[in-house]
């Protein structure tokens, strides 16, 4: 059974002039809420920016300093304000293993793991992400050729393999802080996320 689109709810955003609607769909394998967030009507554009963005309850809803997802987050919002878009709101928190295991995974990593090592000391994958859900909301919204906002080069491959278009990979800006120094090292030493850390950040110990 192919996804489908259930409904698209009016949302206005706070300091947002531009049309903001909540997608909701049907026939998700996984049986989760996938949500997509569109910004005025990228289907009539050739080539909208897209985000597909990892539910993280504390940085995005907390504003948590220990990763970057609330900045990487607001920045979508900021850059679709302007030029339209759609965010893909995966609700697979912690890289896929929920909420409470994500901070089983900061306390081993306050114990000198790193992100992945300790997901991996938890029995999990180092990433248990599942990108089909924003494949299948892409095809659903009829979006086939998109620019891509990440840093991740997995997001894409897995876009690519699915048959989605990337006109361009737009990385996200660099939100480093003591808190997440070695967080985001891990991602680039590890999983070569594009993300250009400032040398005082590539000297501290991956998290
Ligand atoms: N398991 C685990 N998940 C984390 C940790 N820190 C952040 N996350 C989750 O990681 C997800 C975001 O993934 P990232 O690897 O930071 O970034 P990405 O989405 O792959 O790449 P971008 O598109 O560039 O943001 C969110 O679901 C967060 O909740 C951690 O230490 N452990
Ligand atoms: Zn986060």
């Amino acid at each position: 059974m192919p996804v489908t689109l259930r409904t698209s709810v009016p949302i206005p955003l706070t300091d947002q002039a531009i049309a903001t609607h909540f997608v909701s769909f049907s026939g998700f394998s996984d049986g989760k809420e996938h949500i997509a967030i569109i910004y005025g009507a990228p289907e009539e554009q050739d080539t909208p920016l897209v985000r597909i963005h990892s539910e993280c309850l504390t940085g995005d809803v907390f504003g948590s300093q220990r990763c970057d997802c609330g900045e990487q987050l607001q920045e979508a919002q900021r850059l679709m304000a302007v030029q339209g878009g759609v965010v893909l709101y995966l609700r697979q928190e912690g890289r896929g293993i929920g909420l409470y295991n994500k901070l089983d995974a900061y306390d081993l990593q306050d114990q000198g793991m790193d992100t992945y090592q300790a997901n991996e000391q938890l029995g999990f994958d180092h990433d248990q992400r599942n990108f089909a859900p924003a494949v299948e909301m892409l095809v659903a919204l009829g979006l086939k050729r998109i620019r891509l906002l990440s840093n991740n080069p997995h997001k894409a491959d897995e876009l690519l393999a699915a048959g989605i278009e990337i006109s361009e990979r737009v990385d996200t800006g660099v939100y480093v802080n003591q808190h997440n120094a070695g967080y985001l090292k891990a991602k680039v030493d590890q999983q070569a996320h594009r993300i250009k850390l400032p040398i005082s950040a590539k000297s501290v110990d991956s998290q």
